[in-house]
């Protein structure tokens, strides 16, 4: 479980704090989503929660240790992939990378390897295991990065972009893997993603930041839900729609686009065209994703979650 209080950064006198009295919680086995712009404070508040920037005030607690205050026992609880292949040696095989970063957690060579076999295989690495990580392509680099990263079995993982650059496959791999990691062994994972459909996928929660403040901290189907509102419905017709109503034709179909607060009305406007003698095809629900409520979210007046 991951709990963040109030943490704060401020990078110079004179700028806006990178992150702004952020509180988070991150409840066992759950995969949570961190999302926002470029430059929103997510790489930032990843970082504090490795570690690795101290923050100015605020605190955050790995499995309950605190950050500052036992940072030693913070550190072994978690695994970090932030600059994704950057932290594993090129001139090393995947196999020599995960018996190297396996035995500086403090692991025995024999836990290690079997560790090592059981990652490589899961991320379909094992057939290559014993080439070099300089002359793999991208995904395999972030792969046997997250091997690496993971290779202690830590009860945290914090992963920036996990999923950038991968092709469609690897992304796959990468994606059902975090998910069974959670699933099966109670994993907790925090990743930034820009890929708002991985988010939608992946995550049971996502926290949204905007200029170092969240804007929204829910479950993924609460927040979709959140946003059911504005909703849509589109009414296919045969031949072209009556004269008032928001349509587009195409291939002999028309599509009428309605916009409700109510449900009911989508059921006056479908009395109305059949006043008009259209003949109605079907009526479709458009929900939301994850990209329409973001792009909402970040286009709503300031306003701290
Ligand atoms: N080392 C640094 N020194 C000064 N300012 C920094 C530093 N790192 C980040 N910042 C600033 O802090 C703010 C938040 O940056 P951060 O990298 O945390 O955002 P992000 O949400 O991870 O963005 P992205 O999606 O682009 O990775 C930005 O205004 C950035 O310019």
């Amino acid at each position: 479980m991951i709990e963040i209080e109030a943490l704060t950064k401020v990078y110079g006198p004179a700028r806006a704090p990178a992150v702004d009295e952020v509180s988070l919680y991150v409840p066992r086995g759950s995969v949570f989503g961190f999302l926002g712009p470029n430059g929103a404070g997510k790489t930032t508040t990843i970082k504090m929660l490795a570690g690795l920037i101290t923050p100015d005030s605020g605190r955050v607690r790995l499995g309950g240790y605190d950050v500052a205050r036992q940072r030693s026992a913070a550190m072994a609880q978690f695994g970090a992939v932030l600059e994704g292949s950057r932290n594993v040696y090129w001139s090393l095989s995947a196999w020599q990378n995960l018996m190297y970063f396996g035995r500086l957690k403090g692991l025995r060579k024999a836990q290690v390897a079997e560790r090592a076999e059981d990652l490589l295989t899961d991320l379909g690495l094992w057939e290559r295991r014993d080439d070099k990580v300089g002359g793999f392509s991208r995904g395999m680099q972030q792969k046997v990065a997250i091997a690496a990263a993971l290779i202690a079995g830590p009860p945290i993982v914090l992963l920036d972009e996990p999923t950038l650059g991968l092709d469609v496959e690897a992304t796959r791999t990468v994606k059902n893997w975090i998910v069974e990691q959670a699933r099966e062994l109670g994993t907790t994972i925090l990743l930034t993603t820009h890929q708002l459909d991985v988010a939608q996928e992946l995550c049971d929660r996502v926290a949204v930041m905007r200029q170092g403040r969240l804007v929204a901290d829910l479950p993924t189907r609460e927040l979709l839900a959140r946003f059911r509102e504005r909703d849509r419905y589109e009414i296919r017709v045969e031949g072209a729609a009556p004269p008032g109503f928001d349509a587009v034709a195409r291939d002999g179909v028309t599509t009428i686009s309605v916009r409700v607060s109510d449900p009911i009305e989508v059921y006056e406007v479908v009395e109305r065209l059949r006043a008009h003698g259209a003949v109605i095809e079907s009526l479709t629900q458009v929900q939301p994703g994850l990209e329409d409520v973001f792009v909402s979210l970040l286009n709503e007046p300031s306003h701290a979650a």
